[in-house]
């Protein structure tokens, strides 16, 4: 599936020979759809300007082909937007006062902090107020399972954490560091992340794949005294619920009596299917590679065992079609096009279709729009974004400013609730499910109702002052 992105051309026109006019015509034929215009030199012979053109998609070479065997033209040089806003990377760090003398220094720095410093070494509790302790997330990911995209290591990994750690910053002003391990290594990685964890108030695990992601993220949540998210997991799971919820409301149907589908039980599907079952779902059915999980077959990890004895009540056989028979929700978290026009028909009436995949979902929307009375996907091109976007940064603003000890399973369906809420009874229909991440409710909501959550089952460490009994 294409992704659609701004492309500009920086071109020499040669006027005896050219005219802008065939540059134009020669780019409408080509799909391109010219936004913009800068004329950056016009000499005598040959004029240099920069053309902004949309395109569909950011992968097609053809533009600039075509362009390049037209007589009198050079092209000079070709940007595109998305690679300009990746320049130099997305993020920094910056100070909180300037230093502007000695005695600015004195404080921040030597001879002053070392009081600070001691003041810690006495009372470690100490580092939430002196430090930035209180509000840091470490986003760490060993780049294996990176989007849909797969083992693609870390370097490659460092923009999309970058883009989580802006994401953090702008949506709950959380200060989150991009970690990009070299190693795979389950036990390297759990090493890591605790002898870095004394700087941070929360631990963000992105993108690492499954199974080793939950072995990792069981035992540093129980080794550590902060919490512990696996975003691909439970951000996932929490707005996949929050959209069902809504969904479900839509088309009036219910959790406990629906059949849903989950497919690519990685890190995200066992996550959706736990959260689920906690929710009321009663008849879900996991599938991936090798099938629907059954209580029949034997499985090498914990999670599909556990999963293989919870869902699947009927003890169906098969794979992605049969599972699809009848049902009522397809969640997909597995890989792009995987799912066809005849699946969707072979689903129950009021069908709901969450192709969730990133960047390619699992069928593409215009396909699946006609056979879908509820479309979303986990894009922000397309209406109904179901993301962990809308997750990771409220829950991890009230877990920091309660100062949680973990995000528990009541935390996260209270997040799910009250990402659900945003979307008000009157506005709730089949193409709004769920709210924009740029709703400004969102954070706030699941801040509320995550520390409410976490005072109740004693997870605290600390009331904030806004929040009341
Ligand atoms: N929208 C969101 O917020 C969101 C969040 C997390 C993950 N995702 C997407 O979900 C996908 C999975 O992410 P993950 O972190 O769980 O990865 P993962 O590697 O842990 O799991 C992917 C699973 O999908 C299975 N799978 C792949 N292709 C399949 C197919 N054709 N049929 C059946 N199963 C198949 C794999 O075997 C694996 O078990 C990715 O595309 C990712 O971008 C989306
Ligand atoms: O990064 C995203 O857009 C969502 C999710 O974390 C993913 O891995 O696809
Ligand atoms: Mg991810």
């Amino acid at each position: 599936m294409s992704i659609a992105t701004t492309m500009i051309i920086r071109l020499e026109i040669r006027k005896s020979v050219a005219s802008f006019g065939d540059v134009a015509s020669a780019l409408a034929s080509a799909g391109g759809d010219i936004v913009a215009i800068d004329v950056i030199r016009a000499g005598k012979d040959v004029t240099t300007r920069d053309i902004t053109v949309n395109v569909q998609d950011a992968g097609n070479k053809e533009i600039i082909t075509i362009l390049s065997n037209m007589p009198g033209i050079k092209v000079i040089n070709v940007s595109d937007r998305t690679f300009l806003a990746h320049l130099g990377g997305k993020i920094e760090i910056t100070p909180k006062m300037p230093i502007k003398n000695r005695e600015d220094l004195s404080l921040v720095y030597t001879p002053g902090v070392a009081r600070v410093c001691m003041a810690i070494a006495e009372d470690p509790g100490k580092a939430y107020s002196l430090t930035m302790k209180r509000n840091t997330v470490a986003v760490v990911t060993d780049g294996t399972a990176v989007l849909g995209l797969g083992d693609i290591g870390p370097q490659a990994a460092m923009p999309v954490m970058e883009g989580k750690a802006m994401l953090f910053k702008q949506l709950a002003d959380i200060d989150a560091f991009p970690l990009c391990l070299d190693t795979k290594d389950t036990e390297e990685i759990i090493a890591i992340v605790k002898a870095i964890s004394s700087g941070f108030g929360g631990i963000n695990l992105e993108d690492i794949s499954s199974p080793r992601c939950f072995e990792i993220e069981r035992r540093l949540s129980a080794e550590l005294d902060i919490p512990v998210f696996h975003d691909d997991q439970h951000g996932t799971a929490v707005v996949a619920l929050a959209g069902l919820l809504n969904a479900l409301k839509v088309v009036d149907k219910q959790i406990a009596s629906c059949r849903i589908v989950v497919v690519g039980i990685g890190a995200a599907g066992v996550s959706i299917c736990r959260l689920l079952l906690a929710a009321g779902a009663r008849s879900i059915y996991a599938v991936d590679r090798e099938g629907i999980l059954s209580r029949e077959q034997a499985y090498g990890n914990a999670e599909w065992r556990w999963l293989a004895d919870n869902t699947n009540p009927e003890g169906l056989s098969g794979g992605l079609t049969e599972a699809l028979q009848g049902a009522d929700v397809f969640i997909g978290v597995s890989s792009g096009g995987i799912l066809n026009v005849s699946h969707l028909q072979s689903m129950a009436e009021d069908n709901i279709v969450f192709a969730m995949a990133n960047p390619n979902p699992e069928i593409e929307p215009e396909l699946a729009e006609p056979y879908a009375r509820v479309l979303a996907t986990g894009r922000s091109d397309y209406p109904n974004q179901i993301n962990n976007v809308l997750c990771f940064p409220g829950i991890f603003r009230g877990a920091l400013d309660c100062r949680a000890r973990e995000v528990n399973l009541e935390m996260k369906l209270a997040a799910a609730q009250a990402i659900a809420s945003v979307v008000q009874e009157d506005e709730r229909n089949e193409q709004y499910i769920i709210p924009s991440i740029f709703n400004e409710k969102v954070v706030e909501q699941v801040r509320l109702a995550v520390i409410k959550a976490a005072i109740t089952t004693r997870t605290a460490r600390r009331i904030p002052p806004d929040i009341s009994d």
